[in-house]
């Protein structure tokens, strides 16, 4: 199978949709995507119901890596935050992540607790901790085909040309990938581009709603970008769904107004692999003897 890192090299770009769990991995397989995308926010949506601020765990993220491991075959990029701490625990986290199933980790230049990073009033660690982070965790990878993504969220803190700075470093700390968070025009995403396209493969992320204008993913390979994430628009899409579905049923004390909205019970099944799975479990159920 083509290794992520060689996947990255050629075109066309590569659409990583985020998921969170084993149902949504399935689907975006199912769906035909290469490749997932294992996004830190979706998990503190859903899980937690609450803003990606850091308050999920690295082992809340390992655990349901794990989980997502065990539904699909296709590269899974995962989402490391700040690595959960100095560069020792983006060392722990490297090799939880490994174990885990991850094909490449995505390590931003916050300081703990980290926000997302279409949201205001982040801080950063320097340029130099953070080159250190990206050295500790390539030292600390069991695979070098695991990939490390240099994030810098650099852009709503200390400015356009500064992260530009930073990103630099970051390439020359050994980053397999490049992520400038949070470009604030059509502009702010060519100038990453121009500055990146050609040296390292360069990540692009879709926010509805976020800091940057949303393009679709043939627009940025156009301006140079290699990947394309759309992080949190699945949990944007079921939210809405969730909440229309809720007052539906409050409203009629029935799901029957909102049945042509919904699976039922054999078409969810359907998807999940309830059939095959119940077909494979009667080869081991003694009743063929
Ligand atoms: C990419 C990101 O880190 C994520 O957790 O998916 C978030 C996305 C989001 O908050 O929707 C980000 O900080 O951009």
């Amino acid at each position: 199978m083509e290794s992520l890192r060689a996947r990255l090299a050629r075109r066309p770009v590569l659409l990583a949709p985020g998921v969170y769990d084993g149902l949504t991995a399935a689907l975006a397989t199912a769906a035909g995507f290469e490749a997932l995308y294992l996004s830190g926010a979706a998990v503190a949506y859903t899980r937690l119901g609450r803003p990606d601020i850091g308050l999920t765990t690295m082992s809340e993220m390992a655990d349901t890596l794990a989980l997502i491991r065990d539904r699909t075959a296709l590269p899974v990029i995962v989402d490391a935050d700040t690595g959960f701490g100095n560069a020792l625990n983006a060392q722990r986290t490297m090799r939880a992540y490994e174990r885990a199933g991850a094909s490449a980790l995505q390590v931003e230049d916050q300081s703990f607790p980290k926000r997302c990073g279409h949201l205001s009033d982040k801080r950063l660690i320097p340029a130099a901790e953070m080159a250190g982070k990206i050295r500790a965790m390539a030292d600390a990878r069991e695979s070098a085909e695991t990939l490390i993504i240099a994030r810098t969220d650099a852009i709503g803190v200390e400015g356009f040309e500064a992260a530009l700075e930073r990103a630099e470093a970051y390439v020359g700390a050994g980053a397999d990938a490049l992520f400038v968070e949070a470009p604030r025009s059509g502009e702010e995403l060519r100038a990453v581009a121009a500055r990146f396209a050609g040296r390292v493969p360069l990540m692009a992320n879709m926010v509805e709603g976020g800091v940057t204008p949303v393009s679709a993913a043939q627009d940025l390979e156009a301006m140079g970008y290699a990947l394309v994430i759309f992080p949190g628009g699945i949990v944007r899409a079921l939210a809405k769904t969730a909440e229309e579905y809720y007052a539906s049923l409050h409203a009629h004390g029935s799901n029957r107004p909102f049945a042509a909205r919904m699976f039922d019970f054999k078409e969810l099944n359907a998807r999940i692999g309830t059939p095959e799975m119940l077909e494979a479990g009667r080869a081991y159920d003694g009743g063929e003897e």
